[in-house]
């Protein structure tokens, strides 16, 4: 059995894989003070995994309390994916592919497999990413902004009248400050994102697929005007492709 592992800002999204499709565990905080705790909790019943391929970009810290962990437990240190100039058909685009976010990186070689032809992904967690790949599996750079949650909390920290953003409205303009602020983030996303295919598409001289992941891709995905997919398990899937390369 391999374990599957995406560790992000505000969470650890993982799954087993068996007869070689992944099933999704529940996902679980990355925060240091309860991480081991939350290892033991979801981590002690599976059976004893031969391989654990990782990406993470929640710092060393984490790294270090899940290979202490896996080692503790299983005998057994993850393997840390990295980014890379090029691998698996994806040639990244950055200047410097190793400062390109691992999890950014494992999600286009998901999208790589996924897509017909060019394509974008939007990964809509702690913070919104949104990465261009061409028809040739050639990264043409991406944009990093606040996710749906930093913006509002960034709102309700730094102004003195937002206080409550609780909200189950769904009209576009907000009637009162939790309808506005809702409104606002995510008209914030869904234009950051709608701009971009267009620019995107100039750029590829056609119309890209767009693929979306996270844990507010749901609630982004149903503001959108541009048609999309919503794939929750993007980047595992990636963590697979690389999986069956090694094994
Ligand atoms: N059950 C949930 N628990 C926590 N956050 C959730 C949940 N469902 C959706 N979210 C949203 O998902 C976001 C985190 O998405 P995720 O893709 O896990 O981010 P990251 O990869 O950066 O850790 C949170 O900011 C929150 O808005
Ligand atoms: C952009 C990110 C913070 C996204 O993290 P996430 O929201 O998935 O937790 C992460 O991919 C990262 O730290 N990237 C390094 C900088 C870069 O990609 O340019
Ligand atoms: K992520």
């Amino acid at each position: 059995m391999s374990l599957l592992v995406d560790i992000g800002n505000s969470r650890v999204k993982w799954g087993i894989v068996q007869d070689d499709r992944i099933v999704s565990g529940q996902p679980f905080p990355s925060a240091a003070e309860s991480l081991e705790k939350s290892l033991s909790h979801y981590w002690l019943s599976l059976p004893v995994p031969h391989r654990i391929y990782a990406c993470n970009v929640a710092g060393s810290n984490a790294e270090q309390i899940i290979t202490a962990w896996t080692q503790r437990y299983w005998g057994n240190a993850p393997h840390f994916v990295r980014s890379a100039e090029r691998s698996y058909g994806v040639l990244n685009g950055y200047e410097e592919p190793e400062k390109l976010g691992v999890d950014r990186w494992v999600s286009l070689i998901a999208l790589r497999m996924l897509a017909r032809g060019p394509a974008c992904v939007v990964d809509c967690g702690t913070a919104l990413t949104f990465d261009v790949l061409d028809a040739d599996g050639r990264h043409l750079g991406g944009l990093i902004a606040p996710g749906l949650a930093m913006m509002k909390q960034s709102l309700v920290r730094d102004t003195k009248g937002i206080r409550d953003i609780d909200c189950s409205d769904s009209r576009f303009f907000g009637r009162n400050t939790a309808a506005a602020v809702k409104g606002g983030v995510l008209a914030a996303c869904t234009g950051l994102i709608e701009r971009s295919v267009r620019e995107a598409a100039k750029e590829l001289g056609q119309m890209p697929e767009l693929v979306l992941t996270g844990g507010d891709a749901n609630e982004v995905a149903d503001t959108l005007e541009a048609p999309c997919t919503v794939v929750p398990d993007l980047i595992l899937r990636g963590l697979l492709r690389i999986a069956r390369s090694v094994s």
